[in-house]
């Protein structure tokens, strides 16, 4: 099974839906007890039932612009079926999420086209302790897993221990790691990592890179650089420049997508952590407001619970 496969819909395993449910045990545990407050004594939707029900978005992390979305969608739903029973509220929620996110990831990443690119390489993006490196690391496991050569570059030359972190997650899942010296040029890294990766006949490429947000423009030119170098090896890399979030910062994590997405071309996103945070409404607001593809979501710290995302099996298990 190659890149291809790897990106298609698949059954999702027993396993897979159980760490998503309990991942997010809290965010539901969270959401429906505001929601029961809100809907205690009274029998049908009204005004202030829908007043309520957008401070429970809001305060879930789903954020004010796709609040705000979601209840007019109801408030119409509403005005349509004149009469809508508290019991029904449930339901009507689910559905207009469902269909909010179906309509906003008409670039679903399951659409895109891999194939021809070898190596196809992954640039990661993202502030130090979201779960970069992490993140790597499941990923290379689950390539692996596939059926792919995989190569990691330790572009994130800054601290030494995020080059030491990656050669442990080489280790552990059996894959190669180019790194050089703390300190030393990360572009040169990436270089070396993709004339490796062709030189091997590697199917994937995954480079680390530094997680300073220090400004725009001082991070825009470090990836541009980056980017650029790559660029001479591999013509078109990278293929996917994917940004790393922690879903448990909620806000925070939109205020960092914001400032990436304005410094470099971000077409792919992970949210980590959902596991142990009621702010897992975080993922229904980026996929809404940022219109790039959430492409993985991580539920736990094993090299397994890294998961592709599922808009519909997210939102089920949200309202199981
Ligand atoms: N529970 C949980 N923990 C996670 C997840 N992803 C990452 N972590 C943990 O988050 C912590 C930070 O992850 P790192 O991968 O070190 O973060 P990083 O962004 O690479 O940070 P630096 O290495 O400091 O740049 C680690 O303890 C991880 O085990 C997740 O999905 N769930």
């Amino acid at each position: 099974m190659g890149l291809f496969d790897f990106f298609k819909k698949k059954e999702t395993t027993q396993q897979e839906q159980q760490a998503l449910d309990t991942g997010l045990e809290k965010t539901k545990d969270n959401f429906f007890s505001k929601i029961t407050k809100v809907i205690a004594g009274k029998s049908t939707v009204d005004d202030d039932v829908l007043d309520d029900l957008e401070e429970v978005l809001v305060t879930s992390d789903v954020g004010v612009s796709t609040t705000l979305k979601i209840i007019g969608r109801i408030q119409a739903r509403v005005a349509k079926d004149k009469y809508v029973n508290t019991s029904e509220l449930n339901n009507l929620l689910k559905d207009e999420i469902q269909q909010l996110l179906a309509e906003n990831n008409s670039n679903d990443f399951r659409t895109f086209e891999y194939g021809s690119q070898k190596p196809y390489v992954i640039m990661v993006v993202g502030v130090n302790g979201v779960g970069k490196t992490t993140t790597i690391g499941k990923l290379a496991h689950k390539l692996k897993q596939a059926g792919n050569q995989v190569v990691l570059g330790a572009a994130d030359t800054f601290r030494a221990a995020a080059v030491d972190q990656i050669k442990l997650w080489g280790e552990r899942v059996d894959v190669k790691v180019v790194a050089q010296a703390m300190g030393s040029d990360p572009a040169s890294v990436a270089y070396d990592t993709l004339r490796s990766a062709v030189a091997n006949g590697d199917d994937v490429a995954i480079i680390d890179t530094a997680g300073r947000l220090h400004n725009k423009v001082g991070l825009m030119n470090e990836l541009t650089k980056i980017k650029n170098v790559m660029q001479k090896v591999v013509p078109g890399a990278p293929h996917e420049i994917l940004l790393v979030l922690d879903a448990s910062t909620g806000q925070n994590a939109i205020e960092q997508c914001k400032q990436f997405t304005e410094a470099t071309a971000v077409n792919a996103l992970a949210l980590t952590k959902l596991d142990g945070t009621a702010k897992g409404g975080v993922v229904i607001g980026i996929s809404d407001q940022f219109k790039i593809p959430v492409k993985y979501i991580g539920v736990g710290e094993g090299m397994e619970h890294l998961q592709l995302f599922d808009r519909n099996e997210f939102v089920n298990s949200l309202f199981k």
